[in-house]
């Protein structure tokens, strides 16, 4: 499936997400991400399944079940399994304390559901997502219903935020729940857990791309070498 960055051979991310699949162990209930990084995560997992590793698959949007199907990967849910051993996910920005924004393709609601479920959330990037602190604009799930109370709330912490355009539909992206994405630009964040938790108080946000719950990042780099931050 290509879309978004999915196009293309990436070694850091390649690098980074094979790195990820070596963590899971035989009998393990795993949450997989979305995006490019995360699907070479799903391949490489997928060939283990084939040499007999036994593991099930909680996934976080149609293109992580689409990719797990293709590997061979079982897929099961959190209410077969409500505790999962492992996410393995990808992100859009990294900062110095593992602070990581989501959600650079709509699909953050899902992912921060099923990597709070996990006992280790990972994080697999290539090295243009590393930043001291972070800046980017926040991705938002909005209900359509509320979009202008949105606007006005996040006017009122400093920010701004914009509908995302969809690029081969007119009008908002929306996410795989039938909600808008939008993007909050607030410029620096200096404290992302505070800054989190004031985004969860705006009504008409069914969530925000700021995870704080990373246990390890794994980054990879353009000559497939690989470093890990946890
Ligand atoms: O909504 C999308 C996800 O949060 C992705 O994990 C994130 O955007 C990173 O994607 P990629 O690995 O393709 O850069």
């Amino acid at each position: 499936m290509t879309n978004r960055n999915t196009k293309g051979h990436h070694p850091g991310k390649e690098a980074a997400g094979r790195a990820a699949a070596e963590l899971v162990k035989d009998g393990s209930i795993v949450g997989l991400g979305t995006g490019s990084t995360t699907a070479y995560a799903i391949k490489a997992l997928g060939e283990k399944v084939k040499k007999g590793l036994d593991i099930r698959a909680v996934v976080t949007s149609y293109q992580s079940e689409m990719l797990a199907i293709q590997a061979g990967i079982p897929l099961t849910s959190l209410a077969e399994n409500p505790v999962l051993d492992i996410a393995i996910d990808g992100a859009d920005e990294v900062d110095s304390n593992l602070n990581v924004v989501k959600g650079g393709g709509g699909a953050h609601f899902r992912e921060k559901v099923v990597s709070l479920s996990a006992n280790k959330f990972i994080v697999v990037v290539d090295d243009s997502k590393i930043s001291d602190t972070i800046s980017m604009a926040i991705p938002l799930e909005v209900l359509p219903c509320a979009r202008e109370l949105v606007q006005q709330q996040v006017a009122q912490m400093g920010g701004k935020a914009s509908i995302r355009p969809a690029s081969r539909k007119d009008g908002p992206v929306i996410s795989d729940n039938g909600n808008f994405i939008m993007d909050a630009a607030f410029g620096e964040i200096p404290n992302p857990q505070e800054f989190a938790d004031k985004l969860s108080n705006v009504v008409g946000i069914v969530e925000h791309g700021i995870f704080t719950n990373t246990d390890k990042v794994y980054i990879g780099y353009k000559d497939g070498k690989i470093e890990l931050r946890e």
